[in-house]
């Protein structure tokens, strides 16, 4: 075998950026194999949440490369207080109108709770619903340690899986919304659990409201992407909830959200506008009339 010399050994990956998943020159389906080469290449991207075809029709045509169906759609969109009530048959709706409203993005279903905490074989059957009727990509459930299992045979079974460790809100009757990680103890567990999502072949996992320094120690010690939220710069890629940066959740947001549009304000005073005219009587006028 002749070998080469370092100039002559041929590039993996174009040095020029075109292949990155923000910004480059993809234009097809995003896969999870995209997005374990962005790590390789130590590349940062974007996820965004979304829970109808509109919206996210909007997010892939500005290239946001992932999005999540959050089951945060049960307080961000159907009205729960909670995720907690969020079903499968619900995860399934907005997922397929994700898909639809799509071309490029990857899509990565969340499943609800209750769809998978009875172990394996459940969680196939839940995952597979969301692959087959919705057309997602990937499913995301919560849990490291805990969820090993189910990760293992969606995996093997050829559903990609990002878990989500840290605060995991399905289980916020018993946590609370509260930091995770905070503690020699707390942070040992987080690198437990970070450790056996990647074991049992999660392809990215979200660190949900942990310090910056665990979530930067986390993202050097895995080989897969961590996705982070409330975790500080040093993850390599971002979610948010949509409505929250986009100012529409109303209320209270979490203190990681940075808001980047006022849609409350704005589509407010849309709505009075539009009041004020059926009721002055200056709308509709001739040119919005049929004759
Ligand atoms: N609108 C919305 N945004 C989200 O980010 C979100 C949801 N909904 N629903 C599902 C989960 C729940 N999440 C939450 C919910 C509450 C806090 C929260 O109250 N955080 C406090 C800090 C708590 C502490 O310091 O211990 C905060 O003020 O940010 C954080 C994340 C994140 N997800
Ligand atoms: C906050 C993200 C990670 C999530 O799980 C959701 O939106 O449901
Ligand atoms: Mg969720």
């Amino acid at each position: 075998m002749t070998q080469l010399s370092a100039a002559q050994t041929p590039q993996r990956t174009p040095a020029d950026g075109s292949r990155a998943l923000y910004g480059g020159k993809i234009n097809r389906r995003i896969t999870v194999r995209d997005i374990t080469a962005a790590k390789e290449r130590g590349e940062k991207w974007p996820m965004l949440t979304a829970y109808d075809a509109m919206t996210a029709s909007v997010f892939d045509e500005s290239g946001i490369p992932v999005m999540l169906v959050g089951d945060s759609a049960g307080n961000c969109h159907l009205g729960y207080e909670t995720t907690v009530p969020v079903t499968l048959d619900e995860m399934t709706m907005l997922s397929a109108a994700v898909v639809r409203g799509t071309s490029r993005a990857l899509i990565v279903g969340d499943l609800p709770f209750g769809s998978y905490q009875e172990g394996p074989v459940q969680a196939l059957r839940s995952a597979t619903r969301l692959v087959k009727e919705a057309g997602v990509g990937a499913v995301k459930l919560e849990g490291g340690e805990r969820s090993h299992r189910q990760i293992e045979l969606l995996v093997e079974s050829g559903i990609p899986v990002m878990a989500h460790i840290g605060l995991t809100p399905q289980s916020v009757n018993s946590m609370g919304y509260r930091v995770q990680g905070r503690g020699e103890e707390a942070a040992q567990q987080l690198l437990r659990d970070a450790k056996a999502v990647q074991d049992a072949g999660a392809f990215a996992v979200v660190l949900e409201l942990v310090p910056a320094e665990l979530a930067a120690e986390v993202t050097r010690t895995l080989h897969i992407p961590t996705v982070g939220i409330g975790a500080g710069p040093d993850t390599d890629a971002q979610v948010l909830v949509w409505t929250d940066m986009l100012g529409l959740t109303g209320g209270r947001v979490p203190k990681f959200v940075k808001q980047y549009a006022d849609l409350r304000k704005v589509m407010g005073d849309a709505a009075k506008a539009y009041a004020e005219d059926v009721v002055g009587g200056t709308f509709p006028q001739d040119e919005h009339s049929v004759h």
